[in-house]
Formats: structure tokens, sequence, C-alpha cells
């Protein structure tokens, strides 16, 4: 079943369309990574499936039923905007009463494995109010988890967090995707997002300009693979063969005495290339590879 679908979701605010016609199919167990510069139109997006604003025109289904709908809203996971949090309630009372007022009222353990799953557990008695920026986000991402929705929707969730904190909410993310949970989630941190997600879309003007795994988005760059091999010394009657293979079977051959590197077009070559070794019986110490990141592909775009 398809968790978000959506079909020429548009949004404008007068004449300005922030959101340009989206045909967007999310699988269900899917972990989304939703990316593109400031002003791209990505909480815009999210707000419109979420039904904090109206599309102006288009429709989508979430979890197969047609938004926005109040049924299908115990299954969604939102992560409010910090500033709306109740300041003089702890934290733990804090999810208690948003689990009732989302229609799935929840147990005081519940709240306390959630708010230790974000690294909140010591300051579950502690009023919101006093908390930090990184404590309020951590108890945002608890909000959007606590009454253990299907579909979840995390706006930058780990951007302004500390680096064990990011550990913290990258392990939760991943619980969350082992328990079958869909996430839909933006981040600014392409490192994070080739990371954690399973799929990837890059936003750009209001449209979606290009979707896929890391390997599909890799493959429809066409960028090319580094790799790097160090190994025995190749003996000096096969060394201008060996150099004249390397050269057809990829571009920029770098050779050093024990180590080249050679840019191929995929991983099938590399395997060649390691065979091709073998026959003349070279030892292979080490391969390193180095493929395009999210980043070259994101800044093609
Ligand atoms: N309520 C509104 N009224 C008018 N314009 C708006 C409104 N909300 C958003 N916009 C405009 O829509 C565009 C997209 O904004 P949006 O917040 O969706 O982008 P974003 O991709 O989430 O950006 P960021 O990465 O900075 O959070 C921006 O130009 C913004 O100014």
């Amino acid at each position: 079943m398809l968790a978000i679908e959506t079909k020429q979701l548009s949004k404008s605010f007068w004449r300005n369309t922030v959101v340009d016609n989206i045909d967007l199919q999310v699988e269900t167990g899917e972990i989304l990574g939703f990316l593109g510069r400031n002003g791209a139109g990505k909480s815009t997006f999210i707000n419109m499936l979420t039904g904090i604003i109206q599309p102006s025109s288009g429709s989508y289904n979430l979890l197969g039923v047609k938004g926005p709908n109040d049924t299908i809203k115990k299954e969604l996971g939102v992560m409010p905007d910090y500033s709306s949090l109740y300041g003089s309630m702890s934290a733990i009372k804090h999810l208690h009463y948003l689990a009732d007022v989302s229609g799935k009222p929840v147990t005081r353990q519940r709240c306390i494995d959630v708010l230790k799953l974000v690294g909140l557990e010591a300051h579950a008695n502690k009023k919101t109010a006093k908390f930090s920026f990184g404590m309020k986000k951590k108890l945002a991402i608890a909000q959007a988890v606590i009454h253990d929705p299907q579909l979840i929707f995390l706006d930058e969730p780990t951007s302004g967090l500390d680096a064990e904190s990011v550990i913290h909410i990258h392990q939760l993310i991943r619980q969350l995707h082992q328990q079958g949970k869909t996430i839909f989630m933006t981040s600014h941190n392409l490192d994070e997002v080739e990371k954690v997600c399973s799929r990837i879309a890059i936003m750009k003007d209001g449209n979606i300009r290009k979707m896929g795994s890391m390997e599909e988005l890799r493959a429809y760059y066409q960028s090319t693979i580094t790799v790097t091999i160090k190994h025995a010394p190749i003996r000096s009657a096969d060394l201008d063969t060996m150099q004249k293979w390397l050269q057809q079977a990829g571009n920029q051959l770098d050779m050093k005495d024990s180590q080249f590197t050679l840019q191929v077009e995929s991983e099938k070559k590399i395997a060649e290339i390691i065979r091709a070794l073998g026959t003349y019986k070279i030892d292979i110490y080490r391969v390193d590879v180095e493929e395009p990141s999210l980043e070259e592909i994101f800044l093609e775009e």
C-alpha cells in the first residue's frame, strides 16, 4: 500500500506558486529524504499533507485514505513547531496530554520509554519552558512518535542537535523503520540523508526534480566511481601491458609503484580490474572506492 500519494498537488500564496503540481508516491515502510534549498517549498508541501494548510489544487491520499481525514490523523506523527510546546507542563505530562489529544491515549510507561528513545529520560519531570533548544527539538520528535503512528513527518529532526543526540535520533529513525513505519523527513544535512534514507527526493522551485535511491540518483547523474588499489609491485615485464589495459578500463589513470587510481563507470569494472590483477598474479592489499556524494548530485540540480 502507498503511504503517501499526491496528485497534482499545488499551493500558491497570492500569485506565488510554491508547490507546483506534485505527483508523489511513497511506499509503506520507506524513509524518504526530502531535500531542497531554503524556500524550495518543502514545509509547504508537508503542511498540506498534515492538514496545517489547504492545497490550492490537487489531491492526496495518506495510508490509502483521501485527505484531509480526521480518522487517519491518529496514524500521523508530526513534529510540532517548538514554540507550540506547553511550557508549564513537564515533558512527561506534555507527551501524555498530546497522546490523549491525538485520540490514541498512552500509558505513563510509554511516555517514559519514548523520552528514553530521544535521550530525554533525565528530564522527564522538568517543565518544558526550562528546556534548551535541543531538548525542545527532541521533545517535538517524541511528540511525533508517542502515539505509535504509521506515518511520521520529521522536519529537520537533527538540525541544531549535538553529535550524541544526532546518533540517538538516527537510531530511533532506524528502529521506527524496522517496525515498518513510513518516515518522511526533510534535512539540510546531505550526509544524514545519504546514511539514513531509503529514497531521496530533490525539490526545487516547487517541483520534485529527481527522486530515487542513492544508487539510482548516481546512475542518473552518470557520475563516475574513483577506485584506488594498493598492490604488490608489478613485474617490469608486465608493467607496460598492465598500464595499457588499465587505460582502456577507465579514465584518469594515475599509476605509482604499488598503487593506482582510476575512474570507472561502474562497479562491474572494479571486479574486472581485480580479476585482471589476479591474472598477472599481483597481490591486492587494499581497494578504496569513492562514489559521487549526494552533495555533488544536489549541487548539479
Ligand atoms: N504563509 C505564507 N504566505 C506567503 N508565502 C509563504 C507562506 N509560507 C511559505 N511561503 C513562501 O513559500 C516559499 C516556500 O517556503 P517553504 O517554507 O515551503 O520552503 P522550505 O523548502 O521549507 O524552506 P526551508 O528549507 O527554509 O525551511 C517561500 O518563498 C516562502 O516565502
